[in-house]
């Protein structure tokens, strides 16, 4: 098995074979609590300019997400775990558009598979990429908008390589640094409210979610992120 790590918006284009989008802080961690929420169909999109119309469309819609960390005008909530932890999505369609995780799952057109990545759900991934057994990982850190590298991506990436070749990690070491060295902590300070300090505590929440996100074709153009339940050792 090939690893390859690679960086923002470039790094998921050059993306190939069995690859993850990662998004620490927020967007699919995030993405995982809206799926425990129950949401029906999760649509991973890029443009605003495309959520916005979504919802004109279809008013039933709920429009999650962000553009420099802040809640956007008529969108249901920001791109904050916190915010929707207590929601139930039953039967729902979210919108998600964000300025870095989104935006990694749209341009990833020459992988031949796309799952999220965060640690919330890190075990199942690593589960779920062994079981697959591919050629080759890419392994995408979006960073921050996309454009500027982030500590928490990188750190998530190397903690699946790591997993992978049987290497150790040190979680507890990895949250420590990004409490108190790591300049990632500047999400929170968004003074609106769209960036709660507890988002970081329930985006490190290690594991909590059994199951990887998988984008697929949603109608003629749109992506969905779809929950694949990942049990050790089972082949997916
Ligand atoms: O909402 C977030 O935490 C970030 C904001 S940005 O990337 O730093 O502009 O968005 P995300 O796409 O979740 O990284």
């Amino acid at each position: 098995m090939d690893i390859q790590i690679y960086q923002l918006l470039e790094g998921a284009q050059q993306a190939r074979g069995l690859t993850v989008i990662i998004d620490v802080f927020r967007a699919f961690s995030v993405a995982c609590y809206a799926t425990a929420g129950g949401v029906e169909n999760l649509l991973a999109v890029g443009s605003i300019e495309t959520a916005y119309r979504l919802k004109q469309e279809r008013p039933n819609y709920i429009l999650i997400g962000e553009r420099g960390g802040v809640i956007q005008p008529g969108f249901d909530y920001g791109n904050s775990p916190h915010a929707i932890q207590q929601a139930d999505f039953s039967g729902l369609t979210i919108v998600h558009t964000t300025s870095a995780g989104t935006q990694g799952i749209v341009n990833a057109v020459n992988a031949d598979e796309v799952i999220t990545g965060s640690f919330v759900n890190a075990q199942a991934i690593i589960d779920y990429i062994r079981q697959r057994n591919p050629k080759q990982v890419s392994l995408v850190c979006m960073g921050w908008g996309a454009v500027e590298e982030a500590d928490e991506d990188t750190l998530f990436a190397q903690y699946v390589k790591n997993a992978l070749e049987g290497k150790p990690n040190d979680f507890e070491a990895i949250v420590r640094y990004l409490r108190h060295e790591s300049k990632t902590g500047k999400f929170l300070d968004v003074s609106d409210g769209s960036a709660p300090p507890e988002d970081f505590d329930l985006c490190l929440s290690l594991n909590r979610f059994p199951f990887v996100l998988k984008a697929e074709p949603f109608g003629e153009s749109l992506i969905r992120l779809s929950r694949q339940n990942v049990t050790e050792g089972a082949a997916p």
